[in-house]
């Protein structure tokens, strides 16, 4: 309605239809005026008179042009707009234009050209309305155009308020109706690429969630109450001067759930994962090209970072390796050399410059072997929590009941947890023992007692294995050795293996 007032007043006063009223007018224009004087003085006057005759404003708001990648922001607010139409008003509209959502099997309604609906905002009325752009220039790039219409009066409080929560109500339906996404980084990178070119994606549907992580829960509680101070604390960040990142380095012996626990961390903050292969990342440049492309509320993953960089040889400085050698370390140290991406370009991908492009990321480094790493790679402030992933406790071992047995008790549980005590058997391995094809035939039973006869076996391994690296020990003369035989020894010849140990101190060593 409003628009078409405007359209009506543009077409007959705003051009060559203002000629309607030139005899009105000239009868008031000053006598002898030659004519090109009295054009100039005529068109002053109908100026002055349009917000009299019009006084409704218009504010246009452009996609991007289809030529252009998605890294240009400012064509965000048309997404967002078109997201608020789509849930809101196009309800009223009678001709819409249905295009396939780019999430799923919907579609996305929304205005067709011509067509317009009325919305209401603290009791003022605006009218939105579809429109092709006026100027030719667009026209050749295809630019979409949605117009707002509202009284000059109320300009202040659509400026300042109504666009502000139309763009946020946006955003909200497009996170909504958004399925997450996993992706993973290509192999070659050119300059001017952009996301759909440096990472490609599939939907992201794991299903581990917190609750069926297993886990002593104090541990669990201290990840998730750590999780939701970063999600929830913009300001904070922002008064200590700091990018609104965190990192955590996720560190255990396989199979005790760092992976599981990235799934878990992505499906409770409803963030996408940017999986990277650095291995397959050539060199620093592109390492930063794949970071700059990458979205907020993400995070992004670098798992056995260990194997990934021959960190440690980096940060020494050592020689080149043999060109040929039969040990299968050396070959696959040269392998991650075919990689040119150095611990100093790891370090600036972290927490450099550029890693403060995007707001409310999280960084997830994960090793089977945390000794290994290079102490700058994990120092305070670069990596802010340090979560060792432990073997199986009793309170885990819960959980692992009830996601795979559905049980919360059963007699045979005693013995489990004595059992548990005393010998180390990860969550995988647990979890193995639950899953038996038996459990349709004899319920829990048959599961419960073929865990007990696993972690029973695991405890006369473990005997056994104490008993030789004893000897050993002995053997040698300043009785120092790899006491548990993981080959993870420490500078001094302390042993440094992972122990099982769930005390917190021992958990977070920092944060
Ligand atoms: N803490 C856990 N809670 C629930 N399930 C677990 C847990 N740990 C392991 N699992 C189960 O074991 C499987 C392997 O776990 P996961 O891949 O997370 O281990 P990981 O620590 O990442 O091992 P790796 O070091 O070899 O990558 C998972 O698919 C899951 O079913
Ligand atoms: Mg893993």
């Amino acid at each position: 309605m409003a628009t078409m007032m405007k359209d009506w007043l543009a077409t007959n006063i705003g051009s060559s239809g203002w000629l309607l009223l030139a005899p009105l007018l000239a009868a008031y224009a000053p006598r002898g005026l030659p004519q090109m004087y009295f054009n100039l003085h005529l068109r002053r006057h109908v100026r002055r008179l349009l917000p009299f005759l019009d006084p409704f404003i218009t504010i246009d708001i452009v996609s991007k042009p289809d030529s252009y990648n998605d890294r240009i922001k400012s064509s965000d607010a048309y997404e967002e707009v078109k997201a608020y139409l789509s849930a809101g008003c196009s309800r009223d509209a009678r001709e819409l234009r249905a295009e396939g959502a780019l999430e799923g099997d919907g579609f996305v309604l929304s205005l067709r050209e011509g067509q317009e609906v009325a919305d209401e905002f603290q009791g003022v009325t605006v009218w939105w309305s579809s429109v092709l752009p006026e100027e030719d220039r667009f026209a050749m790039m295809r630019v979409r155009c949605i117009r707002l219409t509202f009284h000059q009066q109320h300009r202040d409080l659509i400026v300042d308020n109504y666009l502000p929560h139309v763009r946020q109500s946006g955003r909200n339906v497009m996170v909504r109706n958004r399925r997450r996404r996993l992706y993973t980084n290509k192999t070659s990178l050119d300059y001017c690429s952009s996301r759909h070119e440096v990472w490609s994606y599939i939907d992201f549907k794991h299903p581990t969630t917190f609750d069926t992580l297993a886990m002593h829960p104090d541990k669990k509680r201290r990840i998730m109450d750590d999780l939701d101070d970063f999600r929830n604390n913009k300001d904070y960040y922002d008064c200590i001067g700091k990018a609104w990142k965190r990192g955590y380095l996720l560190y255990g012996p396989p199979g005790t759930g760092k992976s599981t626990m990235i799934a878990a961390m992505a499906n409770y903050l409803n963030y996408d994962i940017y999986d990277v292969e650095l291995t397959m990342v050539h060199n620093n440049n592109d390492l930063r090209k794949l970071l700059i492309e990458t979205a907020g509320k993400s995070i992004i993953v670098i798992e056995d970072i260990d194997c990934s960089l021959d960190l440690s040889g980096q940060r020494r400085g050592s020689d080149d390796l043999p060109v040929h050698s039969n040990k299968p370390e050396v070959n696959d140290n040269r392998r991650k050399r075919t990689s040119k991406v150095t611990l100093s370009g790891l370090l600036n991908f972290i927490d450099g410059i550029w890693s403060a492009h995007n707001d409310k990321q999280i960084i997830v480094l994960t090793t089977n072997f945390v000794d290994k790493l290079d102490a700058a790679l994990i120092r305070h402030g670069r990596m802010d929590l340090h979560i060792e992933m432990s073997y199986c406790c009793y309170e885990a071992f819960l959980t692992l009941a009830k996601n795979y047995l559905g049980v919360d008790e059963h007699p045979l549980f005693d013995t489990i947890k004595e059992l548990l005590q005393a010998v180390e058997i990860t969550p995988a391995n647990v979890a193995e023992c639950l899953m038996r094809s038996e459990r349709t035939d004899h319920g829990a039973d048959a599961c419960l007692r073929r865990l007990i006869n696993e972690l029973k076996k695991k405890a006369v391994e473990m005997e056994k294995d104490m008993v030789k690296v004893e000897e050993e020990a002995a053997a040698m003369p300043n009785g120092k050795g790899d006491v548990a035989g993981t080959g993870l020894m420490g500078d001094d010849g302390t042993d440094t293996s992972y122990d099982g140990n769930t005390d917190e101190d021992d958990l977070f060593i920092h944060g």
